[in-house]
């Protein structure tokens, strides 16, 4: 017999449930029917597939045995896929999925203690710790003869030897500790399978001594007894009249490890051309590995209930990601393979349709004002995602996001926006950057103040790179204020000439800074500030060049516009015959405070301080 040690990374999650889960223990019995309930999903995918398996005949269901007497074991077994040594080792002494690894090594010490959060990436079959001391896992693969039988206290690591099983599958066999004792109860047991297994699709059948009282003095009769104490109905094959938010929000539980209720479902059934059955969830709280590249698929394939897989990233499209739940579709084979799922054409159809109703039921939440906003808070930031990657979708998109404004408080929609839009205005103004501070303060939004024109703030990543490309709200343009040229169109006459008065200061500076500056240019959009940068027209802006950057992507060597602002007591005492080396430090001083403000981070900060300090000098 050979003792191993778990994994540090099993080490720490075996910490965090018994320190952090423990008033939610009786979920243990969740995940034990939830694996059952995926290995027999497995084998039964496999005997129509699987050449090998074609011929086993099996009918699938869960068994849960107590001990109400004693107390002291609590089995749960399955006839699934059953697992190898192998298998056994690496399921149950490590953890597979890095996402949930880095998640455990991120996870600061405020966030162990919510449990909603630890929940969300499933503690899984480790939960059983926190009601035994002990554990043993005896399982035999399908196809295979010999079983195996793991052992472990949850603590230091686990043995596995060789071990007897009739037939393939799982049995797990728990020795509670003094929390545990209370599952030993048929009543406890039944409760906590309807809370939440009730519809998982496979039977479970509980196992327990009925007593019955005969007359007095008679000893009463102990009758071993086996009941099904969940319905066993996949819940989104039935009619939406039958079913209450109740059933929706536990079947959401078993499919998502999601403590939390979620924030809405769409339960869909499609008749006709195509037959399907859908049901969506958006999680209330985003998906915790929503922004990693190997986030685990929240949608589940199933084929005339049988199921399929939970790894197929291209069910709905990626920005979707969020989307919980199940399509079960009557019209695909079913033997049909993983790998040509991607090119089948029933699938693309749903996937198109789904989509649809996704966001059409987006679009409905906008009605509820509160629970919109909670959604823009989560989903925001992937809804922009379907911007660049949905075109066929582009349009209903636009209508469901939402930025900052200048001119309101909260979130704002381009359709608001452009309703709030004065009669004159041409086109839609936005800001990017990367805080929305900084850009709520940035001097570009100065001549727009002060005309009380909105300007749009956008301080999400991924603004930078989709609102650009979207070019047009409905027949109107939308403009980037950090652009050069994009005030011209807001030009007064006096501008013009404010602009022809500092021309020859502006050749000067223009020679004095060189290759720093893409070009000197007299601004019109300034008041308070003596100067500003912008991004050439064709250039990206210095947010997206330090984004690119940080992807790892070449950069062109970009340099700014750098405007001054004729109207500027600064700049009005500034002429071609300022004394040179004054005219170079203040040229100098002009460009780098602007690339501070809209925080650039400057090239050679000593000169900077350098040349701060000789105009200092001067001024006292
Ligand atoms: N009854 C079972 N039959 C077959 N394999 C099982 C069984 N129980 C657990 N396993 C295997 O052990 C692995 C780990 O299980 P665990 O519950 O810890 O996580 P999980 O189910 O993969 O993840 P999650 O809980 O997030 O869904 C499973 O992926 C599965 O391969």
């Amino acid at each position: 017999m050979s003792h191993q040690q778990f994994k540090t990374e099993v080490n720490d999650l075996l910490q965090l449930i018994t320190h952090s889960l423990y008033s939610h223990s009786e979920i243990f019995l969740r995940e034990l029917v939830s694996n059952s309930s995926d290995a027999l999903d497995k084998l039964k995918y496999l005997t129509l597939t699987d050449e090998k398996l074609k011929e086993l005949e099996f009918t699938p269901q869960i068994d849960i045995e107590l001990d109400e007497e004693n107390h002291k074991i609590f089995t749960v077994r399955d006839n699934g896929i059953g697992m190898n040594k192998e298998d056994l080792v690496s399921s149950l002494g490590t953890i597979a999925r890095s996402g949930t690894k880095n998640f455990i090594k991120n996870l600061s010490e405020e966030a162990k203690k919510d449990s909603n959060l630890i929940g969300q990436f499933g503690v899984g079959f480790y939960s059983v710790f926190m009601i035994a001391d002990k554990a043993e896992v005896i399982s035999k693969k399908a196809g295979e003869d010999k079983a195996w039988k793991w052992t472990s206290d949850g603590k230091t690591g686990f043995d596995i030897t060789e071990a007897e099983r009739d037939t393939h599958g799982t049995t797990i066999i728990l020795h509670l500790n003094e929390n545990g004792k209370e599952y030993d109860n048929r009543w406890q047991v039944e409760q906590i399978t309807k809370k939440y297994s009730n519809h998982i699709a496979f039977p479970i059948y509980l196992h327990y001594e009925k007593t019955e009282y005969g007359k007095e003095g008679e000893e009463p009769t102990k009758t071993p007894t086996v009941e099904q104490i969940n319905s066993a109905s996949a819940l989104w094959r039935r009619s939406k009249n039958d079913l209450k938010p109740e059933d929706y929000n536990e079947f959401y539980k078993t499919i998502s490890n999601d403590f939390q209720e979620p924030m809405h479902y769409i339960h869909t059934r499609a008749e006709g051309q195509l037959e399907y059955n859908t049901l969506f969830y958006f999680p209330t709280k985003a998906p915790m590995d929503m922004f990693q590249a190997d986030y685990q698929p929240g949608v589940k394939l199933y084929v005339k209930r049988v199921f399929i897989t939970d790894d197929d990233k291209e069910l709905l499209p990626t920005y979707l990601r969020f989307v919980k739940g199940i399509i079960d579709s009557e019209d695909l084979p079913l033997n049909v393979s993983r790998e040509l799922l991607q090119k089948n054409k029933v699938l693309a159809n749903i996937k198109k349709a789904s989509t649809k109703k996704i966001l059409s039921e987006i679009k409905k939440l906008q009605n509820n004002s509160e629970k919109y906003t909670s959604f823009i808070e989560e989903y925001n930031r992937p809804l922009k995602e379907g911007l660049y990657s949905d075109f066929e979708n582009k349009e209903s998109l636009m209508e469901l996001v939402r930025f900052k404004s200048t001119a309101v408080e909260g979130w704002t929609s381009f359709k608001e926006y452009k309703e709030r839009m004065g009669e004159d205005q041409k086109s839609i103004y936005f800001i990017t950057g990367d805080n929305e501070g900084f850009l709520r303060n940035s001097p570009l939004l100065e001549v727009y103040k002060s005309k009380n024109i909105e300007v749009l703030i956008m301080a999400d990543e991924i603004d930078e790179v989709v609102i650009p490309m979207l070019g047009k709200y409905d027949d109107v343009e939308l403009k980037a204020i950090n652009k050069a040229g994009s005030a011209d169109e807001i030009k007064s006459d006096d501008d013009k000439k404010s602009e022809d008065s500092i021309k020859p200061l502006i050749e000067k500076i223009k020679e004095i800074l060189g290759e720093s500056v893409k070009d000197v240019v007299a601004s019109t959009r300034l008041t308070d500030s003596p100067s500003c940068v912008v991004a050439d027209e064709n250039d990206p802006t210095s947010q997206m060049a330090q984004m690119m950057k940080a992807m790892g992507q070449p950069v062109p060597d970009v340099v700014p516009v750098l405007e001054i602002n004729p109207k500027h007591e600064i700049v009005s005492k500034l002429t071609v015959d300022t004394n040179i080396d004054t005219l170079t430090d203040v040229s100098f001083l002009l460009l780098e405070q602007a690339l501070l403000v809209e925080g650039t981070p400057l090239k050679d900060p000593s000169a900077f301080s350098k040349r701060l300090n000789r105009v200092l000098k001067l001024a006292l």
